[in-house]
């Protein structure tokens, strides 16, 4: 058994999130999570809402509530939606904690300490018609690099690149549109990645196991130009973690906060914080997941995300990890593996939360079950380049995959079963040549599934899955038990027997991907032994003679051509 520590990329207060996040961090984070709790390891999986920053104060502005009152009531409807999509959570936490304040404080100062921060005189966008400065996304413009004209003073969601908001062409301010800005002076502290670069340079160079995507955006962000920038932790704002020097003001940066940035991926640490807390455990007992000093050298850490977050996860936060450890005193835990996706694209044009493009998990959960999502979303994520979503492609998918191969088999067997020797695993006959074919040819398919799911290929594992629930269908097609039945009865028996306990495997197999339709499938077979199935042959007996099931409901409906046609024009446009 191993420890395994996993993470998806934070979520956003701002909104409900939509497909495209759903798969780029917090699903494939999941189905990694369940499977591993399959094979028996011992898993934390953690995710957290991201509340800090200007689009929280702007959204709820927009709503016209305070702050905090907004990221409250979006983070319970964030934590039902997420719910609806059986994420599993160890702990959905929150950035605003007072633990991620705690922790945000206390590395910001170890990296003070070693000499890791600077104080810079900057100049920033002051806009008199708001009254205040405009960081981040406050100002929008166009991009310098790509000429894109909804550039945000933070970054460019078109080419990516990282910005300053002096940096845009014919600025404006996001809240009242104003152009009349003027640059005043203001001092901010900055990390000091630059001196770390060679550290993190050597760092990336261990990870050559990596996805490309991952290294080759670090590897960009480390030499292109003039190499690793020096980044601004500090803003100012009122929303945020308030810049202190253990406990007391930090000279010079009263009223400031940290940046969003800086204190989102510390809330991975903050979360476990969270998760112990509300276990009712003590602080050793998060420390063990984070601290290789005090227990998490044997834990094998892996973070989800989609690419545009990787900058961050690649160079920002293990600087400021290994850099609040300058003295050897406090080693934490740094990421073994980072999995990152490109983007899942919707219809011939991207997702986009700001403009309401796409489908949104509150629609998806309102239009069908958790599952048919979860089965296209995975065996579609964009893994080696952007994907797409189409209704076609998921009605083709779902009918295909869910509906004809593995709704079937189920449908067909509990039936057969039903008839022909009623509602529990008929005795008689022998496992002939044709099954111990079968059950060879599963042990390979499952070995293949499993080294996917072990390399986080998501792809390829649902594929591999995809292929061993082709399998019960060629054997029913083969063994064809309805005629076996006529002449000898005895083996019909057996081949149902065998059949019947292809479900109870299907389940344990599937039950990553697909966990509601898994869990109705065991309830079928009646039982509750999830064991995964290391002994093929053994886990074929497991359901013995006698032992009773029923009948399930129709465990997947097929999408007919009307829903598509209906879905398709209803969210074919923008949401209000
Ligand atoms: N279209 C997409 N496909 C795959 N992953 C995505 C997509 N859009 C965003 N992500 C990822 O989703 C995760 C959560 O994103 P977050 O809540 O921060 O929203 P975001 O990146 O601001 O997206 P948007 O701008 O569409 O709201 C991040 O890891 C991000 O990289
Ligand atoms: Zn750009």
């Amino acid at each position: 058994m191993a420890r395994h520590l996993i993470t998806s990329a934070i979520p956003y207060i701002n909104g409900i999130k939509h497909l495209g996040n759903l798969v780029g961090s917090q699903l494939p984070a999941d189905l990694y999570a369940r499977y591993l709790r399959g094979r028996g390891h011992e898993v934390l999986y953690l995710c957290a809402t991201d509340e800090h920053g200007t689009p929280a104060e702007l959204a709820a502005a927009k709503a016209g509530k305070p702050v905090d009152e907004y990221c409250a009531e979006m983070w319970s409807v964030q934590k039902r939606l997420s719910d609806g999509f059986r994420l599993g959570f160890d702990h959905f936490g929150r950035s605003s904690s007072p633990q991620n304040r705690r922790l945000t404080q206390h590395l910001a100062v170890r990296l003070h300490e070693a000499g890791l921060i600077e104080e810079v005189r900057e100049k920033q966008v002051y806009s008199k018609a708001d009254g205040r400065f405009l960081p981040d996304r406050y100002i929008e413009g166009t991009c310098p690099n790509c000429g894109y004209d909804k550039a945000r003073g933070d970054q460019c969601e078109n080419c990516t690149k990282q910005l300053d908001p002096t940096d845009l062409i014919a600025p404006r301010s996001a809240i009242s549109g104003a152009t009349d800005l003027e640059v005043r002076e203001t001092r901010h502290l900055y990390l000091r990645q630059s001196v770390m670069r060679r550290a993190l340079s050597d760092w990336i160079d261990t990870k050559a196991d990596w996805p490309l995507l991952t290294t080759s955006i670090a590897r960009k962000w480390l030499n292109d130009g003039d190499g690793l920038q020096d980044r601004g932790i500090t803003r100012d704002l009122d929303w945020g973690i308030p810049v202190q020097f253990e406990g007391a003001p930090w000279q010079g940066m009263e009223g400031k906060v940290f940046y969003v940035w800086f204190d989102a991926p510390i809330e991975y640490l903050a979360c476990a914080a969270e998760w112990a807390e509300a276990q009712g455990l003590e602080a050793e007992a998060w420390e063990r997941w984070w601290r290789t000093d005090k227990g998490a050298a044997d834990v094998r850490y892996t973070q989800f995300m989609g690419k545009d977050n990787v900058p961050f996860h690649t160079l920002s936060f293990p600087a400021t990890l290994m850099g609040a450890n300058h003295d050897g005193t406090e080693p934490w835990k740094l990421v073994d593996y980072i999995k990152s996706f490109n983007y899942l694209n919707y219809d011939g044009g991207q997702f986009s939360t700001s403009q309401g493009r796409g489908v949104f998990m509150d629609d998806a959960l309102d239009i069908l079950p958790a599952d048919y999502w979860r089965w296209w979303l995975l065996s579609h994520a964009p893994e080696n380049s952007d994907s797409e979503f189409t209704w076609e492609n998921f009605q083709a998918s779902v009918n295909k995959d869910l509906a004809d191969v593995l709704g079937n088999f189920v449908s067909r067997v509990t039936k057969f079963c039903r008839s022909k020797f009623g509602e529990a695993v008929p005795e008689g006959g022998v496992y002939g040549p044709q099954e111990q074919a079968l059950t060879d040819r599963l042990s390979a398919r499952i070995g293949d599934y499993e080294a996917h799911m072990e390399a986080i290929e998501i792809r390829k594992a649902a594929g591999a899955l995809r292929a061993i629930w082709v399998e019960g269908n060629e054997y029913l097609q083969e063994a064809a038990p309805w005629a076996t039945f006529k002449e000898d009865p005895a083996q019909a028996a057996a081949q149902i027997r065998l059949a019947l306990n292809l479900v109870r495997l299907y389940a344990v197999l599937s039950a990553p991907f697909i966990p509601d339709a898994a869990q109705a499938m065991l309830t079928a077979m009646k039982t509750d032994d999830t064991s995964w199935p290391d002994d093929v042959p053994a886990a074929l007996g497991h359901l013995a003679p006698g032992h009773a099931f029923e009948v399930p409901d129709v465990l997947f409906a097929k999408i007919t051509d009307e829903a598509r046609e209906d879905w398709q024009a209803r969210f074919s446009g923008t949401r209000g």
